[in-house]
C-alpha cells in the first residue's frame, strides 16, 4: 500500500495560502504525500518567490489549475473570482484525482479543503474521497458563519444576509461583533453581498460533508468560540519558516535588505507597519499614515505594498522620503514572520488579519489595530478587549485615522509596559499549544492519524 496521500486546496489569497502549506509540511513529517493545488495565477508567484530547494521538496508536490477567470480586473472582483471557480475547477480537480487513481501507489486518499473552497468537497464526496474543512482564520468568524441560520433566526440578519440588527453577540463570553463587519457585509455593492451572502451559504452546507473541521488557532485564545462550536478542532498557530528557518509560500518578493537594516536598531525600537495583501488605502489616509510615522520621530519599517494605494505616482507626501531617510524603511513586502521575531521592534501596527495577529501573538509584540474589513474588527476586540496586547486606532468624523492619532497611540502603547508584558505571557502559551503535549499539536497529530 502507498503513502497517505492528501490532496490540499487552499482559497487563492496570500494570508490562506500560507498557513495551508505549513499544515502541509507537518502532514508531510507524519508521513502523507501531498499534492498542493494552486491557481495557475498564483502558483506562478508562488514559484518564483521560492528557491530551487524549497520548490523541490520530495513529498509535496506544488500543481497548478485554472481559476476560470479572463482577466486581472477579473480578479480583483470577489464575486466574479467565486463564480469563475466553479466553472473550472472542480472538472480539473476530478482529472488530477482521476490520474492520481491510474497511478497505482501514487493515490490520493483524502482531501483538505479551504473553507472559502467547500465547494471542493462536492468533489471529494463524488470521487468517494475522505475529506476535512480548514478554516485560516479566527474560530469565531468560523462559528458565526456556521451560526448563519441561528442569526437570521433571531433577527440579527435576514434570509438574505442583511443586517437588521448591528451589535450581537454570538455567546455571552464572546466579543460583541458588528453585523456590518460580516464577510459578505462589508461590500457596499448589493449585488456583490449578495453573490457572497449565497457563496457562503452554500459553503456552510458543503462543510457537512467534512468528516473534520480544522481551525488555525488554538483553544487558549478563544475557548467561548470553541464552546460554541464544538465540532471546530483548533490546530493553530500553523506558521511557515519553521523548516527554511523563513517564511515561505509568498507571493510577492520580499526585501533581501531590511534584516539587516533591522540588525542595526536598538531593542525595542521600530514600529513594524504591515497591512497584508488586500488592504488598499486611498490617497489621503496613505499620506496621513506616513506623516503619522514620520511624527512619532521613532524608526519604522512599513510594508508598501506595490498595491497599497490605489495611487499610480509617488503616492508618498511631497520631501517625506527624503525627511525619513534616517528613520524609515519602506518596503514592498518582508519575511513578515522573522521581523515580528527580531528583538528591534517594538510595535506591530497591523490590519489584524488572522496570520498577521498569531505572528504578532508568537513573537509577544503588542500591537496598534487597524483592521481593513471582515474578520480583522473581531480580532482587533480580540487583541484590545480579551487579551488586552494592543489598542485600537479611532478615525475622525472624516473617517480619518490623523497623523497627530497615530503619534498619540503610538505613545501610548510603548509607555504601557504592562501591555507587552501580557504580550510576552501569551507568545509562552501560544509556543506551547504547538509543541509536543501542547493542545494543538496533540489535535493536529490525532487529524493526522485519523486521515490516514
Ligand atoms: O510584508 C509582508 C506582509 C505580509 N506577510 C505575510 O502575509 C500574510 C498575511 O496574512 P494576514 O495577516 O492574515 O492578512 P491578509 O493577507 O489580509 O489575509 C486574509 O486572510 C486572513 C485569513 O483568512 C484573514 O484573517 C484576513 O482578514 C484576510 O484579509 C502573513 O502570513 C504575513 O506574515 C509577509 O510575509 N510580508
Amino acid at each position: 500500500m502507498g503513502l497517505p496521500h492528501a490532496l490540499i486546496l487552499p482559497y487563492p489569497a496570500q494570508g490562506h495560502v500560507i498557513p495551508l502549506l505549513e499544515l502541509s509540511y507537518f502532514l508531510m513529517d507524519d508521513g502523507f504525500k501531498i499534492t498542493f493545488v494552486n491557481t495557475e495565477n498564483n502558483h506562478k508567484r508562488l514559484l518564483a518567490n521560492m528557491s530551487k530547494k524549497e520548490r523541490n521538496i520530495k513529498g509535496i508536490n506544488l500543481v497548478a489549475v485554472p481559476d476560470g477567470l479572463e482577466s486581472e480586473e477579473d480578479r480583483k472582483n470577489l464575486g466574479r473570482v467565486n463564480d469563475g471557480f466553479l466553472k473550472k475547477m472542480p472538472i480539473f480537480l476530478e482529472e488530477l484525482i482521476q490520474r492520481s487513481n491510474e497511478s497505482g501507489d501514487d493515490k490520493i486518499t483524502c482531501m483538505i479543503i479551504d473553507v472559502s473552497m467547500a465547494w471542493a468537497l462536492e468533489v471529494a464526496k463524488k470521487m468517494g474521497l475522505r475529506a476535512a474543512a480548514f478554516w485560516p482564520a479566527s474560530a469565531g468568524i468560523l462559528a458565526t458563519m456556521l451560526s448563519v441560520p441561528k442569526l437570521i433566526e433571531n433577527g440579527v440578519i435576514d434570509p438574505e444576509g442583511t443586517p437588521k440588527q448591528q451589535i450581537f453577540q454570538l455567546d455571552a463570553d464572546m466579543p460583541p461583533m458588528n453585523s456590518n463587519n460580516l464577510v459578505w457585509t462589508c461590500f457596499s455593492d448589493p449585488e456583490l453581498r449578495r453573490k457572497l451572502f449565497n457563496y457562503m451559504v452554500k459553503s456552510i452546507r458543503a462543510i457537512e460533508i467534512a468528516e473534520y473541521i480544522i481551525c488555525n488557532s488554538f483553544k487558549e485564545i478563544e475557548l467561548p468560540a470553541f464552546i460554541h462550536a464544538s465540532n471546530i478542532i483548533p490546530v493553530g498557530p500553523l506558521l511557515t519558516g519553521k523548516r527554511f528557518g523563513k517564511p515561505i509560500g509568498h507571493f510577492w518578493p520580499e526585501d533581501a535588505t531590511c534584516m539587516a537594516w533591522l540588525d542595526e536598531q536598538p531593542a525595542n525600537s521600530v514600529i513594524y507597519v504591515a497591512f497584508g495583501s488586500f488592504t488598499i488605502f486611498n490617497q489621503i489616509q496613505f499620506q496621513e499614515l506616513a506623516l503619522g510615522l514620520e511624527l512619532s520621530g521613532r524608526t519604522f519599517l512599513w510594508v508598501v505594498r506595490p498595491d497599497l494605494t490605489s495611487e499610480t505616482s509617488d503616492a508618498y507626501p511631497e520631501g517625506f522620503r527624503d525627511r525619513v531617510m534616517t528613520k524609515g524603511r519602506m518596503v514592498g513586502w518582508t519575511p513578515q514572520q522573522k521581523v515580528l521575531a527580531h528583538p528591534s521592534i517594538a510595535c506591530f501596527i497591523s490590519h489584524c488579519g488572522w496570520n498577521s495577529t498569531l505572528e504578532g501573538m508568537r513573537n509577544g509584540v503588542p500591537f496598534l489595530c487597524w483592521p481593513y474589513f471582515a474578520d480583522q474588527f473581531l480580532n482587533q476586540s480580540y487583541i484590545c478587549d480579551v487579551w488586552r496586547t494592543g489598542l485600537q486606532m479611532t478615525a475622525n468624523d472624516s473617517g480619518i485615522i490623523t497623523r497627530e492619532h497615530i503619534k498619540l497611540r503610538v505613545e501610548e502603547l510603548l509607555g504601557d509596559k504592562t501591555m507587552r508584558a501580557r504580550a510576552l505571557e501569551l507568545k509562552e502559551i501560544a509556543n506551547k499549544s504547538v509543541i509536543k503535549g501542547g493542545s494543538s499539536f496533540e489535535n493536529l497529530k490525532s487529524f493526522a492519524d485519523a486521515m490516514k
